[in-house]
């Protein structure tokens, strides 16, 4: 990735550089040599009077090539450009600089535009920080421009969450200084350069600016805020802590010495295994919706405008609530009036807790509401372009409800089965519906959880996969293509053993709650006894049916969930599982559970999440051995974004590679040997301990 930069110099003395490495003008070492080198030129020439940096194509910078944080390259330090260039050279510049903005600027991309003396951008423009996502932190000034300019509050809020703003916001905090359309928007960054000359508006230099900064004691105390609610959200990651105290550093010795701590702590974040995992992960989450011998035949999505949803259940309601949210028309369908209102109260109550949780403006509660038609009989299917089933996992009722779809939904119309457990094969026997039969999975509640399972049958055309990959895009999904219709998909696969080895630890005399603290304090985001509740055990239910007969002895039939499941404590839906919670979701040991904590076996947390994951890399072993999915990416992506695998670890089968399949192989053929055949390692995993080859071929670009 080379890419450079243009200079065109105007009749009125305004030197236009444009950054141009398509498709995001992405910072390679090149762009920013090429940048410095036209800066420099302009800076010389008598004929140029004051310089406007901006993007080809309508996009400034999609920010630094992440792939390149790794190479050492001529200008080994990142201080290089942030210093010697980016300060001393464009920031201190003795002619006015303004950026223009447009598409995307991020980044080291927003970093180039905070050090210019003035901003304007497009009101469409996307401006944020992100280098957290990938372990590192902002190097070319970032942490100390942006709260110079918008505040430290804001600028700690955009940058430990990586948050994005659009270019109307920006104007609003102070980032931008003047919003244009997208035609005009050079020549009213010319006149803004010229006006900065003429000095009708001010020549601000971000990194000394120190108006918008809030007191030193009230900036200490947001820091030690942000300190002290970063360990307990991420205790295992180091990278946000180094970036708060760069920006602390700024604060107490000057922006100029923080420059080069930042310099210094990107230098040496960089080479981090937790940025190679991030970086890995970015690229695996892209890929996503790459499916080789579908996406690559030239395919267009078709529009899909209205669906219907057959069962108002949980799931059914829960999954109108994520299309709705996300402007499509939804006709849901039940069998009598009183399931109706029952499935558009729990649509309300959903939205309500969206609400809640500042995701929703309560304004537009009723208007997202009013795209959802409740319906009892079929009649208004014919306007569908598809159609999700959401009843309970009954393949005989499955059938009936397929039958009734043909007769009325049009030749066009999708349609799909929300179930992970039955066979798609087996829902319909008319050839002509096949092709349109697919998978629509969303694990635990579809409006909560951010990834959707599409399931192809060998039947379901590729032109549906492209229609589900543009619908999940819409509704913010993250897609993982299934391309071998398997019991369980992807996701049960993975959490049933996850959920599976930890009841077989209880039952063996290790602490329920014990289990729990270790795998978060690994990073999941809950521990698999909180998982269970938050699944529901009506879930798995179904799925310990399908499991025991398709999985044999691979299953293990655990006591302790009958022992649950009797004392009717369903989970987190019925307030009551393994914990006890309350209206806001706040959650307290169940005591009713106590009879299981008898800790007579002593693990330690490290032993416990090797007895826990390993049975979950011996899971996605299978998947890959099924070839359920094309990559092994994708089962990386799968176990963070439905089991909530730590990221920041790269998922589950990246991880494994870090640890090395024979290590693993050893244990599980050890644990199958004491325990039963539920740890038992599959061929596939046994093949590459005995070759010593990696299980997913996966690589971080750096
Ligand atoms: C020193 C500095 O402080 C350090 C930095 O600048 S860190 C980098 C900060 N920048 C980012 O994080 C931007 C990440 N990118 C994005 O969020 C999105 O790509 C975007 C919103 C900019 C554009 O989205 P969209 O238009 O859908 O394009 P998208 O398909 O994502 O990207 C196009 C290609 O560029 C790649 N790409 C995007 N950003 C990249 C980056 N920063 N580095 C390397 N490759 C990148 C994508 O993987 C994709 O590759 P492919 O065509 O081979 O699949």
């Amino acid at each position: 990735m080379e890419g450079k930069t243009y200079l065109e110099i105007g009749a009125d003395g305004v030197a236009i550089i444009t950054i141009n490495n398509p498709p995001l003008n992405l910072l390679s070492a090149h762009v920013m040599l090429s940048l410095k080198e036209n800066t420099e030129l302009a800076l010389q020439r008598d004929d140029v009077k004051a310089i406007v940096i901006t993007g080809s194509n309508r996009k400034f910078s999609g920010g630094f090539d992440v792939t390149a944080f790794g190479n050492k390259g001529k200008h080994g330090k990142f201080g290089f450009f942030s210093i010697d260039f980016i300060t001393d050279i464009l920031e201190a510049a003795g002619k006015p600089l303004v950026a223009a903005i447009d598409g995307p600027a991020l980044g080291g991309g927003l970093e180039i535009a905070l050090a210019c003396h003035a901003r304007i951008s497009t009101s469409s423009a996307v401006l944020g920080l992100p280098e957290l996502r990938y372990g590192i932190l902002p190097g070319f000034g970032g942490t100390q421009r942006l709260p110079r300019l918008v505040g430290l509050r804001k600028a700690l809020e955009m940058i430990l969450k990586s948050k994005f703003v659009n270019g109307q916001d920006a104007q609003g905090m102070g980032l931008v200084d003047a919003i244009s359309s997208a035609d005009e928007l050079v020549t009213v960054a010319c006149h803004w350069a010229k006006d900065i000359l003429a000095q009708r508006r001010p020549w601000t230099v971000s990194l000394y600016r120190t108006d918008r900064l809030e007191p030193l004691p009230e900036a200490k105390m947001m820091l030690e805020h942000a300190r002290v609610k970063s360990k307990k959200q991420s205790p295992n990651l180091k990278h946000p802590l180094v970036c708060i105290d760069v920006m602390e550093e700024g604060l107490i010795r000057g922006p100029r010495a923080a420059l080069w701590k930042e310099s210094e702590a990107l230098s040496e974040l960089r080479q981090s295994d937790t940025c190679r995992s991030l970086v890995y992960y970015f690229f695996a989450r892209q890929r996503t919706s790459k499916v080789p011998g579908i996406t690559d035949m030239g395919l267009k999505p078709r529009k899909v405008n209205t669906f219907a949803v057959v069962g108002g259940g949980i799931m059914g309601s829960s999954i109108v609530t994520a299309l709705i949210v996300s402007n499509y028309r939804v006709i849901l369908k039940e069998m009598d009036e009183k399931a109706l209102l029952a499935g558009i109260e729990r649509v309300k109550v959903n939205l309500q807790d969206h609400v809640k949780k500042g995701k929703l403006a309560e304004a537009k509660l009723d208007k997202i509401l009013s795209r959802c038609k409740g319906v009892l009989h079929y009649e208004d299917f014919r306007e569908a372009d598809m159609v999700i089933e959401a009843v309970g996992e009954n393949i005989y009722l499955k059938q009936r409800i397929f039958a009734e779809l043909e007769s009325y939904c049009p030749p066009h119309c999708i349609l799909a089965s929300s179930s992970s457990m039955i066979n798609l094969n087996l829902i319909s026997e008319r050839k002509e519906l096949q092709n349109r039969i697919v998978g629509t999975h969303f694990f635990g509640q579809a409006h909560l959880l951010p990834i959707l399972e599409i399931v192809r049958t060998e039947k379901t055309s590729p032109q549906v996969i492209v229609d589900l990959l543009a619908i999940g895009k819409k509704m913010e999904k993250i897609p993982i293509v299934i391309i071998h219709n398997s019991t369980g998909s992807v996701m049960n696969r993975m959490f049933f053993p996850y959920s599976q080895a930890a009841m077989a630890l209880v039952e063996r005399g290790v602490d329920l709650y014990q289990i729990d603290r270790a795998a978060e304090a690994f990073g999941m985001t809950m521990g698999p006894f909180r998982m269970i509740d938050f699944v529901g055990f009506e879930v798995l239910t179904a799925m310990k049916v399908q499991f025991s007969k398709n999985f044999g002895e691979r299953f293990n039939e655990s006591k302790l969930f009958s022992v649950m499941h009797k004392g009717n404590q369903a989970g987190e839906t019925t307030l009551k599982g393994f914990y006890i919670y309350d209206r806001d979701s706040k959650f307290i040991p169940n005591p009713d559970t106590m009879t299981f904590v008898n800790k007579l076996m002593k693990l330690s947390d490290e032993e416990i999440v090797e007895m826990i994951l390993f049975p979950v890399v011996n899971a996605a072993c299978f998947l890959l051995e099924e070839k359920v999915v094309v990559k092994a990416s994708d089962l990386d992506v799968a176990s963070v974004m439905g089991l909530g695998f730590p990221e920041y670890r790269g998922g589950i089968v990246f991880w494994a590679d870090t640890i090395g399949p024979k290590h693993m192989h050893s244990k599980l053929e050890k644990w199958s040997e004491t325990y039963g055949a539920f740890f038992k390692p599959c061929a596939y995993l046994a093949e590459r301990a005995s070759k010593r080859t990696s299980l997913g071929q996966a690589k971080s670009r750096l």
